[in-house]
């Protein structure tokens, strides 16, 4: 029989002879039950409600301790697998009295309900715009409404205007040749393989400092010289993302404080902020010098909006002119640089798609007159009506784009109450992420097969076939549509197709090949690559 007294006796012969035992009453022991019993039903609870919920919730601290330990893997797939289970849309909750409450989906219908046919119902929202205030301003990203519409305008109607088309071109068509094309030729000679991915974060931001400044910070040359404002850039965008998942009073007392994080954010935006105000300082000082039609010379983004009024017809402010530049080179840098990166390891992995692009470049060179015959490989400049015809590359792209989105999810804000096609009950201010990587890796999308690499899914007839941006949407949708998505198109072709028409690519190998956690889809070690001239 169970007696209390022998229990205390046989604890005090096993204790250490200085230690005085302690009696152990009858209510404690069944507190110490009571107490056990009650975490076990708990967990258990919380546990169940993964079947209803996706995730385990949790008395107070909801779905957060899933999201915690998300973090330290691969966030993406975790977000992917979850929207799996739970039939392509779910609500997480985290911590009571916490921001950290929302909505994900990845279901082609609420995709188009959001992004098109309720699109006025959710802006990117205040949510988002205090997150990323200190960083984007009021730049075209982080705008709603009107200050987002007229940036929108005037951005659309220059990216159309022939004068920009040139200047586009010819910035990359200098770039690769002159930069591009030599940097790799260094890595030949020197025989070390090169972070691929750095390369082309250099190019595409020499590219669009030169479409949003009109200026060419020398990022891509040989040596990769480390260039303070574009590695500032990057842990600016870096740090933000952190926002997202740190409780907001949190990150907003760190601010205060400038503490951890928060205190290399700010530093990071300030030298972002000084560069740029430097660049609009010295055009202000060169288009005064210029008069008439001397300034129709300059066609980048600063420029044009430097000639235009608000609302009160007052020239933009400086601060208004930093903000459109910075959020334009946050659009145009990392997004194509990324995709390139992840299209040139998914090539690595598989050859024989490789070959076919291959193939395609060299069956448009085989197609010029005579008089272009015979030309040395490494001098061949690809026209950009041969550009336009490599279908093939297109779908390869795309089917990148599909598996490893630039812009793995974004963000939206519910204005007044909603209800998505799927059923979701959305009340006014909830906060929708719409999970763009895992809508890649989506039987119910795009068939059993969808974690294959296979670009013929773009192609019918031989011919490139696109997709529902509200399907396939790395490039957004609806009225946000990426302004730049045919120039990112345009470019991506490019570079492709200049680096495989002369080079053999190779990732080294077993080289960590994984996401990192920021706004747009970096390889969280770059892409280390060794290169082979091709012959013949
Ligand atoms: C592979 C390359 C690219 C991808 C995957 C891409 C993707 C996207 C996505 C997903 C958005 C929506 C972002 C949001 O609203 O939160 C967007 C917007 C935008 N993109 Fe791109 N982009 C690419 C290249 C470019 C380039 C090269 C430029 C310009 C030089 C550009 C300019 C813009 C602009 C200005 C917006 C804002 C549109 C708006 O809010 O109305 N993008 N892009």
């Amino acid at each position: 029989m169970f007696n209390l007294a022998n229990q205390t006796t046989f604890f005090s012969h096993h204790l250490p002879k200085n230690v005085i035992p302690r009696q152990i009453f009858l209510p404690e022991i069944q507190t110490i039950e009571i107490f056990i019993s009650i975490a076990v039903f708990v967990a258990i609870h919380s546990l169940m409600q993964r079947k209803q919920h996706g995730l385990p919730v949790w008395p107070v601290i909801g779905m957060f301790p899933s999201l915690v330990l998300a973090l330290r893997g691969d966030m993406y797939e975790w977000i992917s697998s979850v929207l799996c289970r739970t039939n392509g849309t779910f609500r997480f909750r985290g911590p009571w009295l916490t921001t950290v409450h929302c909505v994900f989906t990845s279901d082609p219908r609420n995709l188009e309900h959001i992004l098109k046919s309720r699109f006025s119902n959710f802006p990117k929202g205040v949510y988002f715009r205090d997150t990323m205030q200190d960083f984007l301003g009021d730049g075209i990203f982080n705008a709603d409404d009107e200050v987002w519409r007229r940036q929108r305008k005037t951005a659309s109607l220059e990216f159309h205007t022939a004068e920009f088309r040139n200047l586009t071109t010819q910035s990359l068509f200098e770039l690769v040749h002159s930069r591009l094309l030599p940097v790799l030729e260094e890595s030949i000679k020197n025989s070390v393989p090169i972070d691929l991915q750095d390369v082309l974060l250099r190019l595409t931001f020499d590219n669009v400092c030169m479409i949003a400044f009109g200026v060419h910070p020398g990022c891509l040359r040989p040596g990769l010289p480390e260039i303070p404002f574009a590695q500032a850039f990057e842990k600016a965008t870096e740090i933000s993302v952190l926002r997202f998942v740190i409780p907001m009073t949190m990150w907003k007392v760190m601010r205060f404080l400038n503490v951890g994080t928060e205190k290399k954010l700010n530093k990071s935006i300030r030298e972002v902020h000084e560069f740029a105000d430097e660049v609009i300082r010295a055009r202000r000082k060169e288009l005064s010098s210029y008069s008439g039609e001397n300034k129709r010379r300059f066609s980048d983004l600063l420029t044009v909006f430097m000639g235009l009024k608000d609302d009160e017809g007052k020239p933009y402010s400086d601060k208004f002119l930093r903000d459109i530049c910075v959020n334009f080179i946050l659009a145009g840098r990392d997004t194509s640089s990324v995709a390139l990166s992840w299209f040139f390891w998914l090539l690595d992995n598989n050859p024989a798609v490789k070959d076919k692009i291959f193939s395609e470049t060299c069956g448009i060179v085989g197609e010029r007159d005579e008089s272009n015959m015979g030309e040395d490989r490494g001098s061949v400049v690809f026209k950009p009506e041969e550009v336009r015809k490599m279908e093939y590359l297109q779908a390869a792209l795309s089917e990148a784009l599909r598996l490893y989105p630039s812009v793995p999810v974004d963000i939206k804000e519910v204005i007044e109450d909603e209800v998505f096609p799927d059923g979701t009950v959305l009340p006014k201010g909830e906060k929708v992420f719409y999970a763009i990587y895992a809508m890649g890796r989506m039987e119910t999308i795009w068939g059993k097969d969808c974690r294959e690499f296979k670009p013929e899914r773009w192609m019918k007839d031989g011919r490139f076939m696109s997709e529902s941006a509200y399907k396939f949407t790395a490039f957004n949708g609806g009225p946000r549509l990426c302004i730049g998505k045919d120039f990112a198109y345009y470019q991506m072709k490019f570079v492709a197709a200049s680096i495989i028409y002369n080079y053999q690519v190779k990732v080294v190998e077993n080289y960590p090949v994984v996401p990192k956690l920021a706004l747009t889809m970096y390889m969280k070690y770059g892409l280390k690559v060794t290169l082979n001239r091709r012959t013949g």
